[in-house]
């Protein structure tokens, strides 16, 4: 696990988007692909700032969703309708909509589950389990990380690689999420954390150790936390 606390938003962004570059680079040269997950809420916004500084081969991107809101992709809270509008939509990097892997609309949150393992199965190469080149997360003030939430009983989820929530505390309620078995196959992990309100959780895992669904991620490769020093205040002397 590689931990780092640095002085501002801006320099988590360019931290962030740095790690990107070299991990997409590296497996576009290996693969000729890259499978990179991303995650909703505040990550949103720091790859919207900083992906246009990188240098890559967006053409060879597949874009997954590390968890989505089952709702109409022009919600407001739909995942995939933010990184289209704020990403695709402005041409700020040479991405396209259908270089985004999302689950079917206009079913059941069971089907849309269902559906979208099955992109994964067909899309991400696995040992069988899909292996994402990089999985970019976030954490809420709970600790917890895609749509996995403290005490829920999908933590516990060792078959299936995309689970359907409808209670999740965080609006809206509807959602499918990549599981730990997925998200911990992954090569690489990132988790991308700003803000006073996650200091405490950030103290309970890296200081106390405690266990969180944002502490439960681990990788085949490495573990990255970058996080600012409000986030960091009680890792920082
Ligand atoms: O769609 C979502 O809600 C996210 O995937 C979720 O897991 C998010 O990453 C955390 O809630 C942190 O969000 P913030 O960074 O905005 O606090």
């Amino acid at each position: 696990m590689v931990i780092s606390v640095l002085d501002s938003r801006e320099d988590v962004i360019t931290a962030l988007c740095n790690l990107v570059e070299s991990t997409s680079n590296a497996s576009i040269e290996k693969n000729g692909i890259f499978n990179v997950g991303v995650s909703g809420g505040s990550l949103v916004s720091f790859l919207v700032k900083g992906l246009p500084e990188i240098k890559t081969d967006f053409s060879k991107w597949k874009i997954f969703f590390c968890d989505e809101r089952l709702v109409p992709i022009d919600n407001p809270d739909s995942t995939f309708g933010l990184y289209k509008k704020q990403l695709v939509d402005t041409e700020i990097v040479s991405l396209s909509a259908d270089q985004f892997v999302t689950a079917k609309q206009d079913v059941t949150g069971e089907e849309a589950a269902q559906d979208y393992a099955e992109k994964l199965k067909e899309l991400v190469p696995g040992n069988p389990i899909p292996q994402f080149d990089l999985l970019l997360l976030g954490m809420g003030p709970d600790g917890h990380t895609c749509s996995l939430f403290p005490g829920h009983k999908i933590l516990e989820e060792t078959n299936q690689w995309v689970a359907y929530i409808n209670d999740s505390p965080k609006p809206p309620p509807n959602r499918i999420t990549l599981t730990y078995p997925v998200i911990n196959n992954a090569n690489i992990c990132v988790f991308a954390v700003c803000g006073k309100d996650k200091a405490d959780v950030i103290k309970k895992i890296h200081v106390d150790e405690e266990d969180f669904p944002a502490a439960r991620v681990k990788a085949v490769g490495k573990v990255y936390w970058i996080m600012d020093k409000d986030a960091g205040a009680h890792l920082v002397q």
